[in-house]
């Protein structure tokens, strides 16, 4: 059987049923279907269906090895995601993949890439290492035709089955326990009052982890390396250590990470805001020194960090240093 494609005049359309969803845009209000696929045409329906500019509706039978557009986004996105997405219902022959819980995206760039060389196919993500919360829609499937030929959809097929990994994924965050140690002589001395202790518990308790201490140091060197030093022995599983991070001489917070000899990923980070962001890793515990401007700005190389450290990944130099290129976000 040859597939065919039948175009009939809406007039001549009652009793037929819609081979896809017909979509209505009122600019503001809506954009969605107004009729769905499968839906059977009655009379009241002829004046929506010219006011939505259609003349005509087509009847479809599909051949052997040809897919409606909504059945070749749904093989598509399920090709696509791993077990922490799930898929929407096809709308106006779009498949969502829909997180199923919070988490830190992943997503295989080349893979993605090598699905969208595939003729008309379309898959499209949000970067990789973003963080996600539960139903947020991380990636979108569909086809440009209404007929697909599924030979196409078993090179999607292909592609994906290719990898090791789902091309999109997400890792839930682990429960962690973080220490903070704030830094800076006016506020151990009750200058002024702490700012940072509040911002960074607010993030870190936003990824459902936990602040199992906080302590103030004065800018003393010692102080500071003894600060990390009994978090790390608590158990923490991670330290964030708050100010001294720039030029003074009262900085004192690299060299207090560097003399307990962390192993220093980087001290500098080519993202601004942050960009005198210190990662280190003590005893296998990431230590992370936090500039002054996390104190103020609401997004800094901090909450870049942050979550991928809650996913339990390893942050690297290499990664650190690809981040200047589109890391200018404000200074
Ligand atoms: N000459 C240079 N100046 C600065 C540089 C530089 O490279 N050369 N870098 C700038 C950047 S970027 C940043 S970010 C800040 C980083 O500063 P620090 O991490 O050293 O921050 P502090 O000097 O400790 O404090 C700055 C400011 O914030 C107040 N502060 C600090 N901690 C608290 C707290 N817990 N609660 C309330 N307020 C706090 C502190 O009193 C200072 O007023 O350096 C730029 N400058
Ligand atoms: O560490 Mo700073 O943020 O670049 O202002």
């Amino acid at each position: 059987m040859k597939s065919s494609l039948k175009e009939v005049h809406v007039s001549e359309a009652v009793g037929l049923v819609l081979a896809h969803d017909l979509t209505q845009v009122l600019p503001g209000k809506y954009k969605g279907p107004l009729f769905r696929k499968g839906h059977v045409v009655r009379g009241e329906d002829i004046d929506d269906l010219l006011s939505i500019g259609k003349e005509h509706i087509y009847v479809m039978d599909l051949a052997e090895g040809e897919l409606h557009e909504n059945d070749a986004a749904r093989r598509i996105a399920a090709a696509a995601g791993g077990e922490n997405l799930r898929m929407s219902p096809p709308k106006e022959g779009k498949v969502n993949l829909i997180a199923k819980r919070d988490g830190l995206l992943k997503v295989e760039a080349e893979a993605v890439h090598g699905v969208n060389h595939v003729d008309q196919a379309v898959l499209s993500t949000l970067k990789t290492d973003t963080p996600v919360t539960e139903g947020q829609i991380v990636a979108a499937a569909r086809v440009i035709p209404l007929i697909y030929p599924e030979s196409r959809t078993k090179e999607v097929e292909a592609v994906a089955e290719s990898r090791n990994k789902p091309l999109v994924d997400l890792i839930p965050y682990r429960k962690c326990n973080a220490g903070v140690v704030i830094t800076g002589s006016e506020v151990y001395h009750g200058r002024i009052r702490d700012k940072f202790g509040p911002v960074v518990r607010e993030k870190v308790e936003s990824y459902g982890s936990t602040v199992m201490g906080q302590i103030l140091a004065s800018d003393d060197k010692e102080r500071i390396m003894n600060g990390i030093r009994s978090f790390v022995d608590q158990g923490a599983d991670f330290v964030l250590v708050t100010g001294g991070m720039s030029v003074d001489p009262d900085d004192r917070t690299p060299g207090a990470i560097t003399a307990l000899g962390a192993e220093v990923v980087s001290y500098g980070t080519p993202m601004l805001p942050g960009s005198m962001l210190m990662v280190a890793y003590y005893r296998g515990v990431p230590v992370l020194g936090l500039p002054g401007c996390v104190i103020h700005d609401s997004y800094t190389s901090f909450d870049l960090f942050l979550p991928r450290i809650l996913a339990g990944e390893r942050i690297t130099r290499e990664e650190i240093v690809s981040l200047g290129y589109g890391g200018l976000h404000s200074c």
